[in-house]
C-alpha cells in the first residue's frame, strides 16, 4: 500500500520500497531459533532500526517465471541434484520413519542460541529431513500498524516473499509481504560452515476450497509443503543447520560479533598451513616433553592477542584440536564434533518433533491438518511448540485505505479497521488479555479443532522453558523482549493410533464464531468466475478472457513477454514482461489459439509523471502471458475470510497476563 498508485513496473522483479532516508523495507529477515542473542535488551531494541538484509534462502523464484522455471532454479541451488534413482526416491519419500524419532527439539549446541533441531537418526544426502510445513503470509504489517509497533517478534523469524512460489505476485512487487514459516523456517539454527539441510520450494493451493462455495476459503494459508532435505550425509544426533545467508550475520554484528564467513575459513586454513610449516622449523630441536607445552602457549598467543578478526575467530581456540580439525578438512569443521549430541541424550533431554505429518484434514472446510506418524500413548508428546509472542492482538488489525491523496501514496484509514492478518488464525489468545502466542514447532501450526472429540490438548511444557519467570510477570515487563521464551506442548488426551488426525479444542468462543461465520456466509460477488493468478498461470489450456469478451476482471493483472515485438516487426524489446491487455482471441490457419494484445510500458519521467507507451502485438500465443493478483484480492486477504485466534483454556492462563477486562473483540 505504500507505493504509488500506478501499476508496478515489471522491469525488475527485485524492487524495494525505500524511504527518503534510503532505508529499504522490502527486505525481511528471519531469526535464529529461540533467538540466539545473548546481548542485553537495549541492543535487541536497537536492532529494530538496523537496515537488515534478506535472508538468502538458496531458493530463487524466477522473476515472472513459471513453476517449472522456479523448479529449475531450485535444482541449481548450490547442490547439484544428480539423477540418482535411489537419491531421488529418498528425496521424494513423504512418510517419516515410523519406528524412531527423526527430528528432535533440544537445547542448541551453539552457546546462547536457545533451542535447536537435531537429527534423530542418520540421513543420506538428498533425503527429506522435515516434512512440509505451512508458511503464513503477513501483509504489510508496518503499513497496517501505522509503523507504530516497536517490537514485532515474528519479524525476527520471517522470510522474504521471494522465498515462496507466487508470493511476490500477491500484492504486486511493491508489497512488503513476508512469510512466517514455522518449523524449519523458525526453529532451526544456522552455523554457516556446518549447514546440512536446505529448504525445498513450497507448494501453493487453497486446500481444495473455493470462494464460490466454501465458507472456509480465505481462512487458511495457501502456502504449504515447505520441506527440508539433507545436502550431505547427516549423522544421528547432529544439530540441523539451514543457511540464513552471510548477510544475515553481517548485518547483525551487534548480536553475533565478528562471525567468520566462508572466505574467512579458507583464509584460516592458509594461515594454519603456514603455522604448521613454521612450527616444524621452530620446534625441530626442542625436546619432545617441552614441545607440546610451547606449541600450546604459542597458539594461545596467536588466537588471544587482544583483538578480533573474522579470520582469527575461525581458528580453533585449543591447540590440541588443531591437527584433528585440519585432518577433517579444515577450520570449517572446528565445531563439527560439538554439533553432535548423543541420541540417548536427545531422547532424555529433547522432544520429538516428527510425531506428526501433514495431510488433507478430515474436517470439512478446515483445509490441511496433521496426522500421527506413529502410535502416541495417552499423555505422550504429540508435538513441542515454542511460542512467538505478540504483545497485542491489535497489531494484527488490517485497515482500509483513505481516498486517493495528492501525494500519490496510499494512506491507511486509521478509523476503519476492516480485518485481521491471517496470522491471527495461527495464534493462541485469551479473552482477558491482549497477548497472542504463535506456535513455531514443526507442523504444530496445522493442528485443527474438534469441539466434541479432541484427542490432544495444550499444556505448558514440562521441559525446560527459557523464561518461566514470564508466567508470573505483568506483560509490560516481558513483551518487549525480542526473543521467544515460552513453550507449549501438545499432548495426547488418549491413546492416538498412527495416521489418526490430531485435533484440539480451540474453545467455545472459537466454535461460536465459526458457527456464526458459516451461518452468515454469502457467496462473494463475482466468486463463480474467480481464478487466482497462479491457477491462471498453470491452466495453459484455458482461454484468457479478452477485452471484447468483457476483460479478465479487476482482480488480475496481465503481463506479456516482449519477445513478440520482434515477431511483429518492432525493434527488439528488453527481454522482459510488461503490462498488457488481451484484446481479441482467434485461431491461426494451423488451428493454434492466438491473441491480439496491447502491450504497454509505464514509467516515470524525470518529473515523476507516469508515461504510458502502448503498442499492438499480433499472433501472440497463450504461453507468453503472466498473471499477478491485484493487491488484496486473494482469498486470505479478502474480508470474507474467517478470523479468530485459538483460545488458551482458563485453567492454564496466567493471572498476571490478564491485562484486559472485557472480551470485546478487538
Ligand atoms: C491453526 S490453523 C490450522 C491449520 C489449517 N487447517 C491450515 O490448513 O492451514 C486454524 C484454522 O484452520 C481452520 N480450521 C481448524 N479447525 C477447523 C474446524 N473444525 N472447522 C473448520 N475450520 C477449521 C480454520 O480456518 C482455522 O482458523
Amino acid at each position: 500500500f505504500s507505493g504509488p498508485t500506478t501499476p508496478p513496473s515489471s522491469e525488475s522483479g527485485n524492487s524495494q520500497e525505500c524511504s527518503a532516508d534510503g532505508t529499504c523495507s522490502r527486505n525481511t529477515i528471519m531469526g535464529m531459533a529461540d533467538a540466539a542473542p545473548t546481548a542485553p535488551a537495549h541492543q535487541h531494541r536497537h536492532k529494530q532500526t538496523q537496515n537488515h538484509t534478506t535472508r538468502e534462502t538458496g531458493l530463487k523464484q524466477a522473476s515472472k517465471g513459471t513453476d517449472a522455471d522456479a523448479t529449475d532454479a531450485n535444482e541449481k541451488n548450490g547442490e547439484d541434484e544428480q539423477e540418482d534413482p535411489l537419491l531421488r526416491w529418498l528425496s521424494d519419500r513423504a512418510v517419516p520413519d515410523a519406528k524412531s524419532c527423526g527430528v528432535f527439539l533440544a537445547p542448541s549446541t551453539i552457546p546462547g542460541a536457545g533451542l535447536g533441531m537435531f537429527a534423530g537418526r542418520a540421513y543420506k544426502r538428498h533425503e527429506v529431513v522435515t516434512q512440509g510445513d505451512v508458511v503464513i503470509p503477513l501483509s504489510e504489517i508496518d503499513w497496517h500498524s501505522g509503523f507504530e509497533i516497536e517490537n514485532f517478534l515474528w519479524e525476527e523469524y520471517t522470510w522474504s516473499d521471494s522465498s515462496f512460489p507466487h508470493m511476490t505476485e500477491e500484492n504486486g512487487y511493491q508489497s512488503g509481504l513476508q512469510g512466517c514459516s514455522p518449523g524449519i523456517g523458525a526453529a532451526i539454527n544456522c552455523d554457516l560452515p556446518l549447514v546440512n539441510v536446505v529448504d525445498t520450494w513450497s507448494k501453493i493451493d487453497e486446500g481444495g476450497m473455493h470462494r464460490s462455495k466454501d465458507p472456509g476459503a480465505g481462512a487458511i494459508t495457501p502456502y504449504h509443503d515447505r520441506k527440508s532435505k539433507a545436502i550431505r550425509s547427516i549423522q544421528a544426533g547432529e544439530e540441523l543447520y539451514i543457511d540464513y545467508g552471510e548477510n544475515y550475520f553481517e548485518t547483525r554484528e551487534y548480536i553475533y560479533g565478528l562471525m567468520p564467513m566462508h572466505r574467512h575459513y579458507a583464509q584460516a586454513d592458509e594461515f594454519v598451513e603456514g603455522y604448521f610449516e613454521f612450527r616444524e622449523k621452530a620446534f625441530q630441536t626442542v625436546p619432545k616433553h617441552l614441545r607440546n607445552e610451547l606449541e600450546a602457549d604459542l597458539w594461545d598467543v596467536i588466537t588471544n592477542w587482544g583483538f578480533e578478526t573474522r579470520m582469527l575467530n575461525a581458528l580453533p581456540r585449543n591447540h590440541s584440536e588443531l591437527d584433528e580439525v585440519m585432518a577433517m578438512g579444515g577450520t570449517q569443521w572446528r565445531n563439527y564434533k560439538r554439533s553432535i549430541r548423543d541420541v540417548a541424550w536427545l531422547e532424555e533431554h529433547g522432544q520429538c518433533m516428527d510425531n506428526i505429518k501433514p495431510g488433507k484434514s478430515t474436517i470439512s472446510q478446515a483445509g490441511r491438518g496433521v496426522f500421527a506418524t506413529r502410535f502416541i500413548p495417552k499423555d505422550g508428546l504429540v508435538s513441542p511448540a515454542p511460542l512467538i509472542h505478540i504483545a497485542d492482538k491489535k497489531e494484527l488489525v488490517m485497515y482500509d485505505v483513505l481516498p486517493e491523496n495528492e501525494d500519490g501514496l496510499i494512506h491507511r484509514n486509521a478509523s476503519r479497521p476492516i480485518h485481521h492478518q491471517l496470522l491471527l488464525n495461527y495464534c493462541f489468545g485469551h479473552r482477558n488479555s491482549t497477548i497472542l502466542l504463535s506456535p513455531y514447532g514443526l507442523l504444530s501450526s496445522l493442528i485443527n479443532h474438534s469441539p466434541d472429540a479432541p484427542n490432544t490438548r495444550i499444556q505448558w511444557t514440562k521441559k525446560e522453558m527459557r523464561n518461566p519467570e514470564w508466567m508470573e510477570m505483568h506483560p509490560d515487563d516481558w513483551l518487549e523482549e525480542s526473543h521467544s521464551g515460552l513453550q507449549f506442548d501438545f499432548v495426547a488426551l488418549r491413546d492416538i493410533e498412527a495416521n489418526e488426525e490430531i485435533m484440539i479444542d480451540y474453545g467455545p468462543e472459537w466454535e461460536a464464531a465459526w458457527k456464526d461465520h458459516v451461518k452468515n456466509w454469502k457467496k462473494p460477488e463475482g466468486a463463480d468466475k474467480y481464478m487466482v493468478s497462479y491457477e491462471m498461470q498453470k491452466a495453459l489450456d484455458a482461454d484468457v478472457p479478452t477485452e471484447d469478451e468483457g476483460g479478465i476482471g479487476d482482480h488480475l493483472q496481465v503481463y506479456c513477454h516482449d519477445t513478440f515485438r520482434l515477431v511483429n516487426g518492432l525493434p527488439e524489446g528488453d527481454d522482459d514482461y510488461h503490462r498488457c491487455r488481451p484484446i481479441k482471441r482467434y485461431k491461426s490457419p494451423k488451428g493454434e489459439t492466438l491473441y491480439l494484445v496491447e502491450l504497454y510500458y509505464v514509467y516515470d519521467d524525470e518529473w515523476q509523471s507516469s508515461i504510458v507507451i502502448s503498442e499492438l502485438l499480433f499472433d501472440v500465443p497463450r504461453s507468453i502471458f503472466h498473471f499477478e493478483d491485484t493487491s488484496y484480492t486473494r482469498d486470505h486477504q479478502r474480508t470474507f475470510g474467517f478470523r479468530h485466534e485459538m483460545m488458551i483454556p482458563d485453567d492454564m492462563f496466567p493471572k498476571a497476563w490478564m491485562n484486559r477486562q472485557t472480551n470485546a473483540d478487538g
